[in-house]
């Protein structure tokens, strides 16, 4: 049964009303709902608001590196630290590493531009800063809804935004409700603040319905797959900030790597793969594990019996996009209804891989333009004050300096170390010129006959791991009995198109080993369907982003449903 025809049948849906409906519960979602609180308190008001968030429980799917800068945090909670917030290593030391195949130059400290540096910031797991802020926004009054997906935008008969619907629970495989069937409910607000974080599932709707991006660059994205591990005492060295670039890239391909040291002899590591990259046979799961292997990371993995220096054990697992065109790509931000926060709009600013201070910050401007309005008496229009105070702030000071950093990139590593480190270190970002980029990642994907097959190590099991051991430790699950959440526009494409001219390239980017090509018995001789083990997706929307004919569409599945990571 379609969507209508459940409606049809077992509608009209509930609806609950409130102020303020808030999609996602992720460091954007939640400074919204904590600064529309804290403006009620300070004015004497009052104001409702709900949190949807498709984990199980706040900060369950969040997967981040990460260093945060507490810029935003301090202008939302001042008093962050007395509270307890887990912001609790400070980083002591910064490195960047070029690397080639056997060794790493190290970039002299005073040569490295401000984006690179951190005094000041934190290494922090982004997972138990989001449960913290999910407990102060609570105490607060903020209603959170864990466990439950925003499936649908539901407008008003103007065109405006009146709130979200949550996915329906209890429908089989074949699309028919079981016998636990739950019709979604609606949620409609004054207004509703979309915060779902990078390749939002609503959020690409809401842009393509009011066309947000004309006139903007093609967003462009990275694919950051990421583990924690526990490392020996002896080399452990807390604050310790690495970020790697070249090898295993080739100059053609952009990428990087970053390793930190928290606190408790953890150490958090990962690769970030430009999704722009255009030969099929890379991995970006495979890149990262082969990165391990080089002698200034596996250094600080590998056990040394000689020195009684103990094997590192390795704790999680998890991939997730980062949306990384900038300034430049940025849509507008609001339409009537509602509006983009965070990295569902894509403030991120890659210069310093660093969005969660942008998705606080831009969280907090939009509850400000919102809570305006609704003291106004307003409802259902566009919060144009929310970008106004955008431009203004340091947030976009910060992102217009760096608008040209991934551009850059396009041209080669060694051309944009150097062109990067003249706009950052020499001009301090004020550069008179701006780049353009004129297509999408999917778009830059060659056919398959135009380029290299790339043989990757087998894993080891100890340094180096497959995708399917590594899916396990993320606790990823979703419901099995459930319409499939990663769906084709035409089912013949996978096979047709991907497989005959790139070579089944989702079998390789997906890091969590959801698409395989095996045999099609049906067929017979050496035809092959593709097999889609939704049950294993980790929510990274890599194949929303990087399908080169965008036939896969990434939608909600049941809520709860996905990671279950632990402080990622
Ligand atoms: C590998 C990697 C390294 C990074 N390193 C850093 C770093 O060092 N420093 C830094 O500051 N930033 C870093 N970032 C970026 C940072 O993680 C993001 O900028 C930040 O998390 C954005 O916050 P957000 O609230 O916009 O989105 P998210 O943190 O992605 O949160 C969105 C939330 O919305 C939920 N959601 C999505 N759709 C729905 C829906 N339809 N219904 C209900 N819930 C929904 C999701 O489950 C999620 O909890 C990194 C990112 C990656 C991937
Ligand atoms: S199926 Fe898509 S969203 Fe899920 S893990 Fe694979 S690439 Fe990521």
């Amino acid at each position: 049964m379609t969507n209508e025809e459940i409606l049809a049948q077992y509608g009209p849906r509930e609806s609950m009303e409130y102020d303020v409906v808030i999609v996602g519960g992720g460091p954007g979602g939640l400074a919204t709902a904590i600064r529309l609180k804290q403006l009620a308190a300070e004015k004497g008001s009052d104001v409702s608001v709900v949190v949807l968030e498709k984990g199980s429980e706040p900060g369950a799917h969040t997967l981040s590196g990460a260093i945060m800068d507490p810029r935003a945090l301090t202008e939302l909670i001042p008093d962050w630290k007395a509270k307890g917030a887990p912001l609790t290593q400070p980083v002591t030391e910064d490195a960047m590493v070029f690397l080639s195949e056997k060794s790493g130059l190290r970039t002299p400290n005073w040569l490295l531009p401000p984006c690179f540096h951190n005094e000041g910031n934190y290494i922090v797991q982004l997972g138990f800063v989001v449960k913290w802020l999910a407990e102060q926004a609570e105490a607060l009054g903020v209603e959170i809804f864990p466990g439950f997906a925003a499936a649908e935008v539901v407008y008003n008969e103007d065109g405006s935004v009146k709130g979200v619907a949550t996915g329906n629970m209890g429908v089989g495989k074949n699309g028919e409700p079981t016998g636990e069937f739950q019709l979604g409910m609606e949620l409609h607000g004054k207004y509703t603040i979309f915060a779902e974080g990078s390749r939002g599932n609503l959020g690409k709707q809401l842009i393509a319905r009011f066309k947000l991006d004309e006139g903007k660059d093609p967003q462009t994205y990275g694919l950051g797959v990421k583990e924690l591990w526990e490392i020996d005492p002896q080399r452990h060295q807390p604050g310790f900030v690495m970020h790697t670039a070249g090898w295993p890239m080739n100059n053609d391909t952009y990428g990087g790597a970053f390793l930190y040291h928290l606190d408790d002899n953890k150490v958090t590591l990962g690769f970030i793969t430009g999704l722009d990259y255009s030969n099929p046979y890379l991995s970006p799961f495979e890149e990262m594990q082969r990165w391990k292997t080089h002698p200034n990371i596996r250094y600080y993995l590998e056990g040394d019996e000689s020195k009684g220096i103990k094997p590192a054990k390795r704790i999680g697992y998890g991939a997730r996009a980062i949306t990384a065109g900038g300034l430049m790509s940025l849509p507008k931000t609001v339409f009537p209804g509602g509006a983009l926060v965070g990295c569902d709009a894509g403030f991120l600013n890659v210069s310093r891989i660093k969005g969660s201070h942008a998705a606080i910050k831009t969280g907090m401007l939009a509850a400000e333009a919102a809570f305006d309005a609704i003291a106004a008496g307003r409802q259902g229009d566009e919060l144009s004050a929310y970008p106004a105070a955008f431009e203004k702030s340091w947030l976009y000071e910060e992102l217009n300096k760096s608008r040209n950093f991934k551009s850059w990139f396009k041209k080669g590593l060694v051309t944009a170390s150097i062109m990067n480190g003249l706009e950052q270190f020499v001009l301090r970002g004020n550069m008179p010129w701006t780049l353009h980029r004129d297509k999408p990642d999917h778009a830059y994907l060659k056919p398959a006959s135009e380029c290299e097959p790339i043989q990757y190590p087998k894993p080891d099991g100890k340094l180096t791991f497959d995708r399917l051991s590594s899916v396990f430790i993320s606790g990823t699950n979703h419901a099995e009995d459930q319409p499939a959440h990663l769906t084709l526009k035409d089912a013949s494409v996978p096979v047709q198109i991907n497989l005959a001219k790139y070579a089944g390239p989702e079998q390789r980017y997906c890091p969590a080993g959801v698409y395989e090509f095996v045999a099609d018995e049906s067929q017979g001789g050496d035809a092959q369907r593709l097999q889609i083990n939704a049950q294993n997706c980790v929510h990274c929307k890599t194949c929303d982003i990087k399908d080169p004919t965008q036939n896969i569409v990434w939608v909600t599945p049941e809520g709860g449903g996905g990671p279950n990571y632990t402080g990622m």
